[in-house]
């Protein structure tokens, strides 16, 4: 099948299973791994598309469901697509809804043709199914498309997550046969599988004899423990195919970032960095940062004297705290933009330490420079 987004990989780390590469995009290259803001609204919240640029975000992440019920994905596809009615020219990722459904919608009820829901907004009855997921993510017109899934709960027991996969293997397929557009969009698959290595071998098994342009592990960063995360990263990893993508769905805290590219997964994203900005929490090279605390209310220095980004070279800690205090949209801004820029950057490290053969030493630096990020 010809794939719109193809993976060319550069360089493996003679350290540990990290790599470094490429994804080629119909909107562009994304040098991995690479961490995705998360625009689910059609915007990564208050930040305007040349901010995104200046830090050299490559790619950023929307949402079927909030577009679904929001402005309706109809409403977008008259608009000439997602990346016209955003202005953004680079590359999107759409997630799919599954996850979303289960995250924010009550009254659900899954069944083998979809999922029965209501808005979160409104109350309405809804239904997904994975041909309605694949139609929104065409009238969207997002570069990478994700397959309908079910992201078990975490905990769930075996007979549960199992009997999930395998819908979710059979939904997969179903999105493969109503994938009308696979010469400008392209659709990833979603590993499942839980926290059980036997099923996530069966899912991994499932969706690699279909043949994607690429696959995601989703099932994670579910309130597991970040231990057990890592486990399920050291035995599903090596089941994906080497020459494409491979995404690591929620995860963005600084340390799992790290401990993710370590075990070879390319894409992340996390809607971590600008929800903890808009209360005043930022990621600093001296560790998480609340700006918003009393200690910081004279403090005139910069809110990361390591960090050249434009509110550490331009702004206090306590003009901050005072913009955070007093609501201050202007305030969220800065923290926002400090977040994911510190992000960028320690992505743009990390791929410079799998250059180098130093991952291993670059994560020990980090942490220890740094101090333990607990995401
Ligand atoms: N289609 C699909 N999408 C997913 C999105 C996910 N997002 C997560 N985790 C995000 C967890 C997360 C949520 C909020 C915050 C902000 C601070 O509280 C941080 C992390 N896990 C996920 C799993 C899946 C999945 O299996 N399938």
């Amino acid at each position: 099948m010809t794939a719109a987004v193809t993976y060319e990989a550069i360089k493996t780390c003679k350290q540990s299973g990290a790599r470094l590469g490429r994804v080629h995009t119909p909107h562009g290259t994304i040098e991995t791994p690479t961490f995705m803001p998360v625009g689910t609204q059609a915007t990564v919240k208050t930040m305007s598309p040349e901010e995104l640029k200046e830090m050299d975000a490559r790619i950023i992440l929307s949402n079927t469901y909030h577009l679904f019920l929001r402005p309706g994905h109809e409403l977008i596809r008259e608009a000439g697509g997602l990346h016209k009615f955003m202005n953004w020219d680079r590359a999107i990722l759409t997630d799919s809804g599954g996850f979303q459904v289960f995250s924010l919608s009550d009254m659900r009820k899954i069944t083998e043709e979809g999922v029965h829901f209501r808005s979160h907004l409104s109350g309405d009855k809804l239904f997904i199914s994975p041909e309605i997921a694949m139609e929104i993510q065409n009238a969207l017109g997002s570069d990478i498309m994700m397959a309908f899934d079910e992201c078990a709960p975490f905990p769930a027991e075996h007979d549960y997550v199992k009997k999930s996969l395998e819908r979710t293997s059979r939904w997969a397929e179903r999105c493969l046969e109503s994938h009308t557009r696979p010469a400008d969009q392209s659709l990833f698959a979603i590993i499942q599988g839980g926290m059980y290595e036997d099923l996530r071998r069966q899912s991994a098994a499932d969706l690699t004899s279909l043949d994607f342009p690429g696959y995601a592990i989703g099932g994670l960063s579910v309130g597991e423990p970040k231990h057990l995360m890592y486990d399920v990263l050291d035995y599903t990893v090596p089941l994906m195919p080497a020459n494409k993508p491979r995404y690591l769905m929620g995860v963005g805290s600084p340390d799992a970032l790290i401990e993710g590219s370590i075990r070879g997964i390319d894409m992340f994203d996390c809607v971590l960095p600008t929800r903890i900005a808009r209360n005043g929490t930022t990621m600093t090279s001296q560790g998480r940062l609340v700006v918003r605390n009393a200690q910081y209310a004279n403090d005139f220095g910069p809110l990361d004297p390591e960090c050249d980004c434009y509110t550490c070279r331009n702004y206090s800690r306590a003009y901050l705290r005072h913009l955070i205090k007093a609501d201050e949209t202007f305030g969220l801004r800065l923290t926002t933009y400090h977040n994911l820029y510190f992000l960028q950057n320690l992505m743009k490290n990390v791929r410079q330490a799998i250059m180098d053969d130093r991952l291993l030493d670059f994560r020990d630096e980090f942490f220890e420079q740094y101090g333990l990020f607990n995401n």
